[in-house]
């Protein structure tokens, strides 16, 4: 009998590190279909749709999310990640705010945070890389 394989589902994500007076934004996910990421921290972002290039997927998810304009500074970290439903590609962007107020459209939570206090949240396992590399170069 042919076997039958379930191909697991692949994302490709941008995620933005914005930084403003040395504090970072960490926003909370809403409850969603998987446990594991859900009410975790992370940092705005998502799924980088056909056609787009990694910075205008991150400068349309900003928008989406946080009303949020903003300007990419330069490339971060990107992770590959394993989830046990899905894998992702994450590209990371250290970025700056271009307005000074945002509203939270998807998130439930948010928090502005010294790099060194980072680890004192509940991050998605995705951004785990993430988060110790902002902190050994804060
Ligand atoms: N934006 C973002 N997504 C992350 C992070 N860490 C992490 O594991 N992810 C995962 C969670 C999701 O499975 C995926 C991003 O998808 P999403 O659901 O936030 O993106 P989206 O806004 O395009 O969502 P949708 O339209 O498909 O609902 O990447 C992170 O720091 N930021």
């Amino acid at each position: 009998m042919q076997g039958c394989t379930k191909q697991m589902k692949h994302h490709e994500v941008v995620a933005a590190i914005i930084i403003d007076d040395d504090k970072i934004l960490c926003v909370q996910r809403d409850h969603g279909k998987y446990d594991y990421i859900s009410l975790k921290y992370e940092f705005p972002g998502g799924k980088i749709e056909s056609g787009e290039t990694k910075e205008q997927a991150l400068q349309r998810e900003l928008l989406e999310e946080l009303d949020a304009d903003i300007k990419i500074e330069r490339e971060f970290l990107t992770v590959n990640h394993q989830y046990p439903d899905f894998s992702v590609t994450m590209h990371s962007f250290i970025c700056t705010a271009l307005n000074s107020t945002f509203n939270l459209k998807e998130h439930i939570a948010f928090k502005w945070l010294n790099p060194e206090k980072l680890s004192t949240l509940d991050w998605a396992e995705a951004d785990i890389p993430i988060v110790s590399k902002l902190m050994k170069e804060s």
